[in-house]
């Protein structure tokens, strides 16, 4: 997804709020977007998310499925919080039951289960923000905007919902967040995105999965023997088998540096839990396969577009406690 020369106002005569942003948004990433009060991320969110058309430049390259959790969600229609979801689930183009599946596994996983036959007016704040979360994840988005969705969640909402983003980043969705705790997925982000001074600037580099090697990260787990690893694992990790002791297998896995803290989550918090043995910084990747596009020459180690290149080197362990 492109935005080239994007510019937005507020009314005709406004004070351009943001102007001249060119941002390219990679797929299968999460995007942070940072600023002081005012400076125009919530305009940007919903630009992106398509809630408000640019007063000038284009927005290209939209994905598929879209969802969007807003600031500040008031749900004022006479529904309950299942009908609700299967309502908007169906909007996406689920079948009924299946809109209502997913509604029960979400309304679950955030804790608000109790809470499907009550009216939308009746719930608390912080279990509307859970009905909000849950009606943008219903229909596993490819692109999902979440402004501050995070606020009002209660602690362990909070942390299913970092797991919930991961899970889409795993998946191939871009996820772009903005949140006032600048702990919230901190280090995960693998582009920045700094609006102020009316544009938008790149913090960091973007990451595009697959394409640039980037450092990456050794996992060791240990899990029961025949436990199923959690899926789908953030950054989508290279994994072998290592040898398992009696009554437990191990895994080695290697991942993006961007995707470790939140693949390392997704293990300790699975059901079994896996415990981590190692963690360990790779060394500096050297390319070991290099697809070029046809007919290209023979040339730099730099794949070209839909190449690949497997990061390899020696394990570096790094500062992290792990479980034993
Ligand atoms: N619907 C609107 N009508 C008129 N002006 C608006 C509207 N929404 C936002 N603005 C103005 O646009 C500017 C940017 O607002 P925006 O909400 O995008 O900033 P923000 O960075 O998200 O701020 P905050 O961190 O306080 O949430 C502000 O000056 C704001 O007053």
């Amino acid at each position: 997804m492109e935005l080239r020369g994007v510019g937005h106002r507020y009314g005709l005569r406004g004070a351009w709020v943001l102007r001249g942003v060119d941002v390219a948004l990679p797929a299968r990433a999460l995007v942070r977007v940072e600023g002081a009060n005012g400076a125009g991320k919530s305009t940007l969110l919903r630009l992106l998310a398509g809630i408000d058309t640019p007063a000038e430049g284009r927005i290209t390259g939209r994905r598929a499925r879209t969802a969007y959790v807003p600031e500040r969600f008031s749900a004022t229609l006479p529904l309950t919080a299942t009908d609700y979801l299967v309502h908007l689930g169906r909007v996406h183009g689920l079948r009924t039951a299946e809109a209502k599946r997913r509604a029960g596994e979400w309304l679950t996983r955030f804790g608000a289960a109790e809470h499907a036959r009550t009216p939308l007016a009746e719930l608390s704040k912080g279990t509307s923000q859970k009905v909000a979360v849950a009606q943008a994840l219903l229909a596993a988005p490819d692109l999902l905007v979440l402004d501050e969705a995070w606020t009002g969640l209660d602690a362990a909402a909070r942390a299913e919902l970092d797991r919930a983003v991961a899970e889409r980043v795993a998946a191939g969705a871009t996820v772009v967040f903005v949140d006032h705790d600048p702990r919230r997925l901190a280090g995960a982000a693998d582009l920045t995105l700094r609006a102020g001074d009316g544009g938008v600037g790149t913090v960091t580099a973007p990451v595009a999965t697959g394409i640039a090697p980037g450092p990456r990260v050794l996992v060791v787990a240990v899990g029961p023997r025949g436990a199923s690893l959690p899926t789908p694992l953030p950054g989508d990790p290279d994994r072998e088998r290592g040898a398992g002791t009696p009554g437990s297998d191990s895994v080695r896995l290697t991942v993006a540096a961007s995707h470790s803290d939140a693949l390392l989550k997704t293990l300790l918090t699975a059901r079994p839990p896996w415990h981590i043995r190692q963690v360990a910084a790779m060394g500096p990747p050297e390319p070991s396969r290099t697809v070029r596009p046809a007919g290209s020459a023979e040339g730099p180690t730099s794949p070209g577009p839909g190449g690949s290149v497997r990061a390899t080197g020696s394990a570096q362990p790094i500062e992290r406690p792990a479980t034993p």
